[in-house]
């Protein structure tokens, strides 16, 4: 079990500034969503934990350690809203699992690939697959389990059900809230849709224009909003609207 807490994280694209001086803490074995408008910095923020975005200002812990130079590597993983971005297209998924996994000898690697797509209900059958292959939903179970088999104490979901059918955005999301609980990971889950965030969240930090302006248990949050910002999220999504479910 792992806690991530971010400090005074600022990112800065020349004299833009993406995310502004964000503290945030996400403890151990708990979700807690990100939401926010298009461009409030949501996704800048959840790259910057892994290296991916320039962090201008501020630190990453994890456990309470600077994550410093091992960013990008084990203890946290990011997975992304097109599973394209985090599967190389030319390496079977059997491969792509297997890179995750921290070293091991090869027998016990087949075996630990098996698990982790068994874990995300693939059959192990499909490992000598390429991704194209696969569905969109099948694709991002293969990006959760690679993701998962570095066996990481802090995992950042950004709008991992978006890109995929309405119909399969409930499969995943009910795997991934079943997964945290099993396996105890702390999460960042980013996502513009309140009403999965509501599913899945302990608690609930809104972004605007790149500064964090509301941070709470996701009942009080979408019950008693505090800041003008999610008050407008909030009305975009009529049936958890505070007004609604007092009335
Ligand atoms: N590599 C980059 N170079 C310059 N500006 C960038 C870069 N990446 C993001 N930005 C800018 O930073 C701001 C925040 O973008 P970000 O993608 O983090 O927003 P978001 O809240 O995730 O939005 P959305 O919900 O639309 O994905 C935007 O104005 C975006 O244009």
């Amino acid at each position: 079990m792992s806690s991530l807490e971010l400090r005074g994280i600022t990112v800065r694209y020349g004299r833009f500034t993406a995310v502004e001086n964000v503290d945030l803490l996400v403890p151990e074995g708990t979700v807690t969503g990100l939401v926010g408008g298009s461009g409030s910095g949501k996704s800048t923020l959840g790259k910057a934990v892994v290296g991916l975005a320039p962090i201008t200002a501020g630190q990453v812990l994890v456990d309470g350690g600077d994550l410093g130079r091992r960013r990008g590597r084990g203890p946290v993983q990011l997975v992304f809203q097109n599973p394209y971005a985090s599967l190389d297209p030319r390496m079977t998924v059997g491969a792509a699992v297997a890179e995750a996994l921290p070293r091991t000898g090869r027998a016990a690697r087949s075996t630990e690939v098996a698990r982790y797509l068994e874990l995300v209900g693939i059959d192990p059958s499909r490992a000598v697959l390429t991704p194209d292959a696969l569905s969109g939903g099948q694709r991002q179970r293969v990006a959760l389990a690679r993701a998962l088999a570095a066996r990481p104490g802090v995992l950042i979901a950004d709008e991992i059900t978006s890109a995929l059918d309405v119909s399969v955005q409930g499969a995943v999301l009910n795997l991934l809230r079943e997964l945290q609980r099993e396996l105890g990971f702390a999460m960042l889950f980013i996502s513009h849709n309140l009403a999965v965030v509501r599913y899945l969240s302990d608690q609930v930090a809104v972004m605007d224009e790149g500064r964090l302006v509301e941070c709470g248990p996701t009942d009080r949050v979408l019950r008693q909003p505090e800041h003008a910002t999610t008050r407008t999220l909030l009305a975009c999504v009529p049936t958890i609207s505070p007004a609604e479910e007092a009335s």
